[in-house]
Protein backbone atom coordinates (compact mmCIF):
# COMPACT_ATOMS: atom_id res chain seq x y z
CA UNK A 1 0.00 0.00 0.00
CA UNK A 2 1.53 3.67 -0.77
CA UNK A 3 2.10 5.94 2.16
CA UNK A 4 0.39 8.31 1.15
CA UNK A 5 -2.17 10.77 3.02
CA UNK A 6 -5.16 10.00 1.93
CA UNK A 7 -4.39 5.79 1.52
CA UNK A 8 -2.68 4.99 4.87
CA UNK A 9 -5.49 3.56 6.99
CA UNK A 10 -5.02 1.96 10.74
CA UNK A 11 -5.76 -1.33 10.42
CA UNK A 12 -7.80 -2.94 13.32
CA UNK A 13 -7.90 -6.53 13.92
CA UNK A 14 -11.13 -8.14 14.28
CA UNK A 15 -9.54 -10.21 17.26
CA UNK A 16 -6.69 -9.25 19.76
CA UNK A 17 -3.46 -11.56 18.52
CA UNK A 18 -2.74 -12.11 22.22
CA UNK A 19 -4.65 -11.26 25.32
CA UNK A 20 -1.29 -9.42 26.98
CA UNK A 21 -1.41 -6.67 23.94
CA UNK A 22 -3.17 -3.22 24.71
CA UNK A 23 -6.03 -2.51 22.66
CA UNK A 24 -5.27 -0.44 19.65
CA UNK A 25 -6.59 2.90 19.20
CA UNK A 26 -6.80 4.64 16.20
CA UNK A 27 -4.71 7.87 16.88
CA UNK A 28 -2.19 5.42 18.26
CA UNK A 29 -1.73 3.64 15.17
CA UNK A 30 -1.30 6.39 12.87
CA UNK A 31 1.87 7.88 14.43
CA UNK A 32 4.68 5.83 13.05
CA UNK A 33 3.57 6.66 9.63
CA UNK A 34 3.45 10.78 9.91
CA UNK A 35 7.37 10.53 10.38
CA UNK A 36 7.32 8.17 7.45
CA UNK A 37 5.38 10.03 4.60
CA UNK A 38 7.63 13.12 6.27
CA UNK A 39 10.99 11.15 5.26
CA UNK A 40 9.28 10.00 2.00
CA UNK A 41 8.13 13.55 1.04
CA UNK A 42 11.64 15.09 2.19
CA UNK A 43 13.67 12.50 0.39
CA UNK A 44 11.61 13.05 -2.72
CA UNK A 45 12.39 16.86 -2.64
CA UNK A 46 15.73 16.18 -1.66
CA UNK A 47 15.97 14.16 -4.98
CA UNK A 48 13.90 16.28 -6.96
CA UNK A 49 15.98 19.20 -5.94
CA UNK A 50 19.54 17.41 -7.33
CA UNK A 51 18.38 16.26 -10.42
CA UNK A 52 17.40 19.75 -11.53
CA UNK A 53 20.03 21.90 -10.34
CA UNK A 54 22.37 19.58 -12.15
CA UNK A 55 20.37 19.15 -15.14
CA UNK A 56 22.19 20.77 -18.10
CA UNK A 57 25.34 21.21 -16.59
CA UNK A 58 26.91 17.72 -18.62
CA UNK A 59 28.39 15.81 -15.37
CA UNK A 60 24.86 14.58 -14.15
CA UNK A 61 24.49 10.81 -14.00
CA UNK A 62 20.72 11.52 -14.05
CA UNK A 63 20.73 12.61 -17.55
CA UNK A 64 21.52 9.15 -18.55
CA UNK A 65 19.60 6.34 -19.71
CA UNK A 66 18.56 3.58 -17.51
CA UNK A 67 21.24 1.67 -18.69
CA UNK A 68 23.58 3.77 -18.37
CA UNK A 69 23.03 4.34 -14.98
CA UNK A 70 22.98 1.23 -14.34
CA UNK A 71 26.32 0.58 -16.02
CA UNK A 72 28.27 3.34 -14.61
CA UNK A 73 26.98 2.13 -11.24
CA UNK A 74 28.30 -1.38 -11.71
CA UNK A 75 31.57 0.33 -13.09
CA UNK A 76 31.48 2.53 -10.07
CA UNK A 77 30.80 -0.46 -7.24
CA UNK A 78 32.60 -3.39 -8.65
CA UNK A 79 35.74 -1.64 -10.64
CA UNK A 80 37.18 -5.30 -11.04
CA UNK A 81 35.08 -6.02 -13.59
CA UNK A 82 36.60 -4.28 -16.41
CA UNK A 83 34.57 -2.09 -18.88
CA UNK A 84 35.14 -3.81 -21.68
CA UNK A 85 33.75 -7.41 -22.33
CA UNK A 86 36.77 -8.73 -23.49
CA UNK A 87 37.07 -11.75 -21.40
CA UNK A 88 34.00 -13.48 -23.32
CA UNK A 89 34.22 -15.69 -25.49
CA UNK A 90 33.97 -13.75 -29.29
CA UNK A 91 30.70 -14.87 -29.92
CA UNK A 92 28.97 -13.27 -27.29
CA UNK A 93 30.92 -9.80 -27.46
CA UNK A 94 28.73 -6.73 -28.45
CA UNK A 95 32.02 -4.78 -29.43
CA UNK A 96 35.25 -5.19 -31.01
CA UNK A 97 38.22 -6.38 -28.60
CA UNK A 98 40.40 -4.03 -30.23
CA UNK A 99 40.18 -0.29 -31.49
CA UNK A 100 41.15 0.50 -34.92
CA UNK A 101 42.02 3.94 -34.11
CA UNK A 102 45.99 4.32 -33.16
CA UNK A 103 45.06 6.67 -30.28
CA UNK A 104 42.99 4.03 -28.48
CA UNK A 105 44.83 2.60 -25.39
CA UNK A 106 43.51 -0.85 -26.48
CA UNK A 107 44.16 -0.21 -30.48
CA UNK A 108 45.62 -2.45 -33.10
CA UNK A 109 46.07 -2.44 -36.59
CA UNK A 110 45.37 -5.22 -39.09
CA UNK A 111 46.05 -5.68 -42.81
CA UNK A 112 44.18 -8.47 -44.13
CA UNK A 113 46.60 -10.19 -46.81
CA UNK A 114 44.50 -12.22 -49.15
CA UNK A 115 45.14 -13.68 -52.68
CA UNK A 116 44.43 -17.47 -54.52
CA UNK A 117 46.63 -20.25 -52.83
CA UNK A 118 50.43 -19.76 -54.24
CA UNK A 119 49.60 -15.74 -54.78
CA UNK A 120 52.71 -15.65 -52.29
CA UNK A 121 51.31 -14.23 -49.39
CA UNK A 122 53.45 -15.89 -47.26
CA UNK A 123 56.90 -14.83 -49.13
CA UNK A 124 55.55 -10.91 -49.50
CA UNK A 125 54.52 -11.17 -45.20
CA UNK A 126 57.65 -12.25 -44.79
CA UNK A 127 59.28 -9.29 -46.04
CA UNK A 128 57.05 -6.96 -44.45
CA UNK A 129 57.94 -8.66 -41.15
CA UNK A 130 61.13 -8.12 -41.64
CA UNK A 131 61.28 -4.20 -42.55
CA UNK A 132 58.12 -3.10 -40.83
CA UNK A 133 57.90 -4.70 -37.66
CA UNK A 134 54.68 -6.65 -38.22
CA UNK A 135 53.37 -9.76 -36.50
CA UNK A 136 52.53 -12.05 -39.16
CA UNK A 137 49.49 -14.66 -38.15
CA UNK A 138 49.03 -17.32 -41.33
CA UNK A 139 45.33 -18.63 -40.58
CA UNK A 140 46.40 -22.00 -42.79
CA UNK A 141 49.30 -22.33 -40.05
CA UNK A 142 47.31 -21.50 -37.37
CA UNK A 143 44.68 -24.10 -38.05
CA UNK A 144 48.13 -26.51 -39.22
CA UNK A 145 49.62 -25.70 -35.35
CA UNK A 146 45.65 -26.51 -33.78
CA UNK A 147 45.75 -30.08 -36.08
CA UNK A 148 48.96 -30.85 -34.90
CA UNK A 149 48.69 -30.23 -31.38
CA UNK A 150 48.12 -33.27 -29.03
CA UNK A 151 44.83 -33.40 -27.46
CA UNK A 152 43.04 -30.90 -29.54
CA UNK A 153 39.52 -31.62 -30.12
CA UNK A 154 39.34 -30.41 -33.68
CA UNK A 155 42.13 -31.99 -34.87
CA UNK A 156 40.69 -34.41 -36.89
CA UNK A 157 38.20 -31.89 -38.51
CA UNK A 158 40.88 -29.15 -39.36
CA UNK A 159 42.89 -32.06 -41.07
CA UNK A 160 39.89 -33.60 -43.11
CA UNK A 161 38.95 -29.54 -44.22
CA UNK A 162 42.20 -28.59 -45.40
CA UNK A 163 42.25 -31.78 -47.37
CA UNK A 164 39.50 -31.24 -49.23
CA UNK A 165 40.32 -27.57 -49.47
CA UNK A 166 37.05 -26.51 -47.61
CA UNK A 167 36.93 -23.70 -44.89
CA UNK A 168 37.11 -24.28 -40.92
CA UNK A 169 34.25 -23.42 -39.46
CA UNK A 170 34.73 -19.91 -38.66
CA UNK A 171 35.06 -19.71 -34.10
CA UNK A 172 37.65 -22.15 -34.83
CA UNK A 173 39.74 -19.84 -36.86
CA UNK A 174 38.41 -16.69 -35.25
CA UNK A 175 39.65 -18.07 -31.79
CA UNK A 176 43.28 -18.93 -32.35
CA UNK A 177 43.75 -15.38 -34.14
CA UNK A 178 42.49 -13.81 -31.18
CA UNK A 179 44.54 -15.93 -28.94
CA UNK A 180 47.88 -15.02 -30.99
CA UNK A 181 46.97 -11.46 -31.25
CA UNK A 182 46.40 -11.04 -27.42
CA UNK A 183 50.02 -13.33 -26.99
CA UNK A 184 51.83 -10.85 -29.53
CA UNK A 185 50.33 -8.01 -27.25
CA UNK A 186 51.09 -9.22 -23.85
CA UNK A 187 54.57 -10.71 -24.70
CA UNK A 188 56.29 -8.25 -27.59
CA UNK A 189 53.82 -5.70 -27.34
CA UNK A 190 53.44 -5.49 -31.04
CA UNK A 191 49.99 -4.42 -31.99
CA UNK A 192 50.37 -4.50 -36.01
CA UNK A 193 49.39 -7.79 -37.69
CA UNK A 194 49.23 -9.12 -41.17
CA UNK A 195 46.81 -11.81 -40.85
CA UNK A 196 47.32 -13.76 -43.70
CA UNK A 197 45.13 -16.33 -45.62
CA UNK A 198 41.91 -14.63 -43.53
CA UNK A 199 39.10 -13.40 -43.65
CA UNK A 200 38.31 -16.80 -46.73
CA UNK A 201 34.37 -16.49 -45.85
CA UNK A 202 31.79 -14.11 -45.81
CA UNK A 203 30.56 -14.70 -42.00
CA UNK A 204 34.46 -14.88 -41.10
CA UNK A 205 35.03 -11.33 -42.22
CA UNK A 206 31.59 -9.79 -40.60
CA UNK A 207 32.68 -11.52 -37.53
CA UNK A 208 35.99 -10.89 -37.05
CA UNK A 209 35.60 -7.03 -37.59
CA UNK A 210 32.27 -7.18 -35.13
CA UNK A 211 33.95 -8.91 -32.67
CA UNK A 212 38.15 -8.41 -32.64
CA UNK A 213 38.92 -5.13 -34.74
CA UNK A 214 37.70 -3.88 -37.85
CA UNK A 215 40.88 -4.06 -40.53
CA UNK A 216 42.86 -0.74 -42.32
CA UNK A 217 42.23 -2.98 -45.66
CA UNK A 218 42.66 -6.40 -47.56
CA UNK A 219 45.89 -5.94 -49.31
CA UNK A 220 44.86 -8.58 -52.28
CA UNK A 221 47.19 -10.41 -54.72
CA UNK A 222 46.32 -10.73 -57.92
CA UNK A 223 47.35 -13.93 -59.87
CA UNK A 224 46.81 -16.01 -63.00
CA UNK A 225 44.84 -19.79 -61.98
CA UNK A 226 48.28 -21.19 -63.61
CA UNK A 227 50.70 -19.49 -62.56
CA UNK A 228 49.69 -20.21 -58.96
CA UNK A 229 49.71 -23.74 -60.14
CA UNK A 230 52.91 -24.34 -60.71
CA UNK A 231 54.12 -22.10 -58.07
CA UNK A 232 52.24 -24.80 -55.27
CA UNK A 233 53.24 -27.65 -57.33
CA UNK A 234 56.95 -26.59 -57.08
CA UNK A 235 56.55 -25.52 -53.47
CA UNK A 236 55.02 -29.51 -52.96
CA UNK A 237 57.62 -31.14 -53.81
CA UNK A 238 58.86 -29.95 -50.47
CA UNK A 239 56.83 -28.70 -48.18
CA UNK A 240 55.31 -32.04 -46.84
CA UNK A 241 51.94 -29.87 -46.70
CA UNK A 242 48.94 -32.86 -47.42
CA UNK A 243 46.86 -30.14 -49.73
CA UNK A 244 50.30 -29.16 -52.23
CA UNK A 245 48.98 -31.85 -54.60
CA UNK A 246 47.25 -31.57 -58.02
CA UNK A 247 43.56 -32.89 -56.41
CA UNK A 248 44.36 -30.54 -53.71
CA UNK A 249 45.02 -27.62 -55.30
CA UNK A 250 41.89 -27.90 -57.92
CA UNK A 251 39.18 -28.21 -54.90
CA UNK A 252 41.61 -25.01 -52.74
CA UNK A 253 41.45 -22.94 -56.40
CA UNK A 254 37.76 -23.68 -56.32
CA UNK A 255 36.82 -22.52 -53.08
CA UNK A 256 38.86 -19.52 -53.65
CA UNK A 257 36.86 -18.84 -56.59
CA UNK A 258 33.40 -19.42 -54.85
CA UNK A 259 33.66 -18.44 -51.04
CA UNK A 260 36.55 -16.13 -50.89
CA UNK A 261 36.43 -13.87 -54.08
CA UNK A 262 33.41 -12.36 -53.04
CA UNK A 263 35.16 -11.44 -49.48
CA UNK A 264 37.35 -9.24 -51.72
CA UNK A 265 34.63 -7.83 -53.89
CA UNK A 266 32.68 -6.95 -50.63
CA UNK A 267 36.02 -5.21 -49.43
CA UNK A 268 36.67 -3.27 -53.18
CA UNK A 269 32.86 -2.53 -52.78
CA UNK A 270 33.79 -0.45 -50.00
CA UNK A 271 37.29 0.92 -50.91
CA UNK A 272 39.37 -1.29 -48.62
CA UNK A 273 41.37 -2.85 -51.23
CA UNK A 274 45.23 -2.50 -52.24
CA UNK A 275 45.55 -5.03 -55.39
CA UNK A 276 49.07 -5.89 -55.97
CA UNK A 277 49.36 -7.81 -59.23
CA UNK A 278 51.34 -10.78 -57.80
CA UNK A 279 52.55 -12.42 -60.98
CA UNK A 280 55.97 -10.14 -61.25
CA UNK A 281 59.23 -11.42 -59.83
CA UNK A 282 59.10 -11.69 -55.45
CA UNK A 283 61.32 -8.57 -55.74
CA UNK A 284 59.10 -6.79 -58.11
CA UNK A 285 56.03 -7.49 -56.39
CA UNK A 286 57.52 -6.67 -52.61
CA UNK A 287 58.03 -2.98 -54.88
CA UNK A 288 54.44 -2.67 -55.40
CA UNK A 289 53.38 -3.51 -51.98
CA UNK A 290 56.01 -0.97 -50.16
CA UNK A 291 54.71 1.74 -53.07
CA UNK A 292 51.18 1.07 -51.72
CA UNK A 293 51.96 0.80 -47.93
CA UNK A 294 53.72 4.48 -48.20
CA UNK A 295 51.10 5.82 -50.26
CA UNK A 296 48.54 4.89 -47.01
CA UNK A 297 50.74 6.24 -44.50
CA UNK A 298 52.11 3.05 -43.10
CA UNK A 299 55.99 3.45 -42.47
CA UNK A 300 58.35 0.83 -41.42
CA UNK A 301 58.82 0.82 -37.73
N1 LIG B 1 56.57 -13.67 -57.13
C1 LIG B 1 56.89 -14.95 -57.13
N2 LIG B 1 57.44 -15.51 -58.21
C2 LIG B 1 57.77 -16.83 -58.21
N3 LIG B 1 57.58 -17.66 -57.17
C3 LIG B 1 57.02 -17.15 -56.07
C4 LIG B 1 56.64 -15.78 -55.98
N4 LIG B 1 56.11 -15.55 -54.77
C5 LIG B 1 56.14 -16.73 -54.13
N5 LIG B 1 56.69 -17.68 -54.89
C6 LIG B 1 56.86 -19.10 -54.55
O1 LIG B 1 55.57 -19.69 -54.74
C7 LIG B 1 55.26 -20.60 -53.69
C8 LIG B 1 54.00 -20.12 -52.99
O2 LIG B 1 54.30 -18.91 -52.33
P1 LIG B 1 53.68 -18.57 -50.92
O3 LIG B 1 53.86 -19.72 -50.02
O4 LIG B 1 54.23 -17.27 -50.52
O5 LIG B 1 52.17 -18.42 -51.37
P2 LIG B 1 50.85 -18.29 -50.49
O6 LIG B 1 49.98 -17.37 -51.20
O7 LIG B 1 51.21 -17.95 -49.10
O8 LIG B 1 50.31 -19.77 -50.57
P3 LIG B 1 49.22 -20.50 -49.65
O9 LIG B 1 47.97 -19.73 -49.73
O10 LIG B 1 49.08 -21.84 -50.27
O11 LIG B 1 49.79 -20.58 -48.29
C9 LIG B 1 56.47 -20.64 -52.80
O12 LIG B 1 57.24 -21.74 -53.13
C10 LIG B 1 57.21 -19.35 -53.11
O13 LIG B 1 58.59 -19.45 -52.95
O1 LIG C 1 40.69 -18.89 -42.50
C1 LIG C 1 41.06 -19.98 -42.96
C2 LIG C 1 42.35 -20.19 -43.51
C3 LIG C 1 42.68 -21.42 -43.98
N1 LIG C 1 41.81 -22.45 -43.93
C4 LIG C 1 42.17 -23.79 -44.40
O2 LIG C 1 43.58 -23.95 -44.42
C5 LIG C 1 44.02 -24.29 -45.74
C6 LIG C 1 45.39 -23.79 -45.98
O3 LIG C 1 45.44 -22.37 -45.90
P1 LIG C 1 46.69 -21.55 -46.45
O4 LIG C 1 46.36 -20.11 -46.29
O5 LIG C 1 46.87 -21.95 -47.88
O6 LIG C 1 47.87 -21.94 -45.63
C7 LIG C 1 42.94 -23.73 -46.64
O7 LIG C 1 42.90 -24.36 -47.90
C8 LIG C 1 41.68 -24.03 -45.82
O8 LIG C 1 41.31 -25.37 -45.94
C9 LIG C 1 40.56 -22.25 -43.39
O9 LIG C 1 39.74 -23.17 -43.34
N2 LIG C 1 40.22 -21.02 -42.91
Amino acid sequence: MPLTKGTAKPTTPAQPITAKQPPRQGHKDQLPVIPLIALFFLGSGAFYLLVHTRAGTGDSHYEFSRRDRINSYINIIMPVIPSSDAALPATERKQPLFSPDDAAKNHALVIFVLGGPGAGKGTQCANLVRDYGFRHLSAGDLLRAEQDRPGSEYGDMIRNIIREGQIVPSEVTIALLENAMQDTISSANNRRFLIDGFPRKMDQALAFEQRVVPSRFTLFFDCPEETMRERLLERGKTSGRADDNAESIAKRFRTFVETSMPVVEHFESEGRVVKVNASATPEEVYRRVQEQFAARGISKD
